[in-house]
């Protein structure tokens, strides 16, 4: 690819390796994602999925390599990034609405200090209507379900407007109406110029929702179409006894 695509890419990695206290946990990755493209992280527990999408936000270091997001150093890129991470520390317990969480999404365009404007609570109703859920606007976070909680979390990221949207298994504990909800969103985002990163354990999913693949654990076995990435060979390698959930409700056992 030619050094100015590299410098329009969304994502940019190249021989990349990330980890905690100087110590990597993933090496090798290379990959680049270009506006409006959709890229899955697949690979077994521990195999470096959060890891590699919290470096992207500047949160985990790059120990090797380049990594260069929305034209700069991750940390820098923050403010165009929506990240809907694995576990979100907002508590349920919280008084706040639905409505009142997503419009943290417009904080960090507007400035928390400064009063919110016509512009910034239409964003927040289009976001919730987006992931349909305009009717519940002013319904208290902790009383909706997991799987709404994780919709209202998705529209906190939308509505800040992302140029990469950044999601850590965004469908656990979703049901199969909700995933849906949310995959038909991505698909439209990505639709109109966001590029998405995904990490998943359904590797249907991965292969029906994303343009690229990159099947990790522990470093980058392999990157393609995920036609050319989902092969048995391929999963064997870098799974190796590990169940994978192949999409469709099941799960396989790969041997070693
Ligand atoms: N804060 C941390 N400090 C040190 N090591 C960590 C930290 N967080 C994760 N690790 C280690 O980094 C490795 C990769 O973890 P990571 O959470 O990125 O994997 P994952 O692919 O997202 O796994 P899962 O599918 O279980 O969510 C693991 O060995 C884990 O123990």
């Amino acid at each position: 690819m030619s050094e100015s695509a590299v410098a329009d890419a969304a994502l940019s990695y190249a021989g990349v390796s990330v980890g905690y206290r100087g110590t990597p946990v993933l090496t090798g990755v290379d990959v680049i994602v270009a506006a409006g493209q959709r890229l899955a992280l697949v690979g077994p527990n521990g195999a470096g999925k959060s890891t590699l999408i919290k470096s992207m936000l500047g949160l985990v270091p790059v120990l090797d390599g380049t990594a260069t997001v929305l034209g700069g150093a991750p940390a820098r890129a923050r403010p165009g990034c929506g990240y809907v991470a694995q576990t979100d520390s907002l508590d349920g317990g919280f008084p706040v609405t639905a409505a009142q969480v997503v419009m943290m999404g417009r904080y960090r365009r507007i400035g928390w200090w400064r009063p919110t404007r016509a512009a910034d609570r239409r964003a927040v109703r289009d976001a919730l209507d987006y992931v349909g859920l305009a009717d519940r606007a002013g319904t208290h976070f902790g009383a909706l379900s997991g799987g709404q909680r994780q919709r209202v979390l998705l529209a906190r990221a939308v509505a800040a407007e992302p140029r990469l949207l950044l999601l850590d298994e965004p469908f656990n504990g979703v049901d199969a109406v909700s995933q849906d909800a949310i995959v038909r969103v991505l698909h439209e985002l990505s639709a109109a110029g966001t590029a998405v990163v995904l990490s998943t354990h359904d590797l249907g999913l991965a292969r029906d929702f994303a343009h690229l693949v990159s099947l990790l654990n522990g470093r980058q076995w392999a990157l393609g179409p995920p036609g050319e990435v989902l092969t048995a060979q391929a999963l064997r390698r870098a799974y190796g006894g590990h169940a994978v959930d192949v999409g469709d409700g099941r799960t396989v056992l790969v041997e070693p």
